[in-house]
């Protein structure tokens, strides 16, 4: 079973004056601990793919199974569940609380959590999340007091707190400068080496250089799936 199985997936965006298509029969197979890069021209459709592939927007038609489960079939309740717990999100512009503390930012995802003694367990491993994402001495600074390497350090821990198989990146080094970009891209790198999947939205090939593959979308269509890790 692989995590994601799309299959003919279509998505339209109606307004007023019009239908847009922004894809159009995209079918794709990730394999558990693949690391993808998704890439394509503005407005080609990468976030909206992604952002399906988070559950957090529907499909217009086509199906969409992750970790074997039929993700249209499922309740918005599921689905936040599903989202909470199997995937990990990491923005361009990091999505963090600027006000709250480091730890308070990663440990976020834990208060939509109701079983007590896993949300005990989880919050357990925030020392230890944090030295490895070397921002351990942070833990008490408040997020719009970092640098922005750091903070998306802080967006990888959150990403990370609940031990997600699937982690979705939109971008994760748009708004870094390019030394800070490589050390980012390593640790999720690293990250993916550890079991995890990835899939990276991302304009630049050096970033899509650290990937197994690379998915191509152009107006909506894939135009290329890489080539699968044998
Ligand atoms: N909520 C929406 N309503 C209407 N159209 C939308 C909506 N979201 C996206 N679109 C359109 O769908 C198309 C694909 O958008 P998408 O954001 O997926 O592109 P992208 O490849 O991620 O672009 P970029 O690289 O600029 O971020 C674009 O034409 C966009 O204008």
């Amino acid at each position: 079973m692989n995590p994601i199985e799309i299959r003919n997936l279509n998505k339209v965006f109606k307004t007023k004056q019009h239908a847009l298509h922004a894809l159009n029969d995209v079918s794709l197979s990730i394999q558990k601990g693949e690391m993808v890069a998704i890439m394509g021209t503005s407005g080609s459709g990468k976030t909206t793919l992604l952002h399906i592939l988070g559950c957090i927007d529907h499909p217009s038609g086509g199906s969409y199974r992750l970790n074997d489960i039929p993700v249209e079939q499922q309740s918005p309740k599921a689905l936040a569940r599903i989202r909470n717990r199997d995937l990990g999100f990491v923005m361009q512009d990091f999505a963090l609380v600027d006000h709250y503390s480091v730890q308070k930012n990663v440990l976020l995802p834990l208060n939509y959590m109701k079983e007590p003694q896993l949300r005990k367990e989880r919050a357990a491993r925030l020392p230890a999340l944090l030295e490895k994402l070397h921002i351990g001495q942070k833990r008490h600074e408040k997020v719009m007091n970092l640098s922005g390497g750091q903070k998306q350090r802080v967006a990888i821990a959150r990403a990370l707190i609940n031990d997600p198989g699937i982690i979705l990146a939109d971008e994760p080094t748009g708004a870094l400068d390019q030394k800070t970009s490589q050390e980012i891209i390593e640790l999720l790198k690293s990250i993916n080496q550890e079991g995890k999947t990835i899939i990276i939205v991302t304009h630049d090939p050096n970033i899509a250089a650290y990937c197994d593959r690379i998915v191509r979308i152009e107006d909506g269509r894939m135009i290329e799936a890489g080539e699968l890790i044998p």
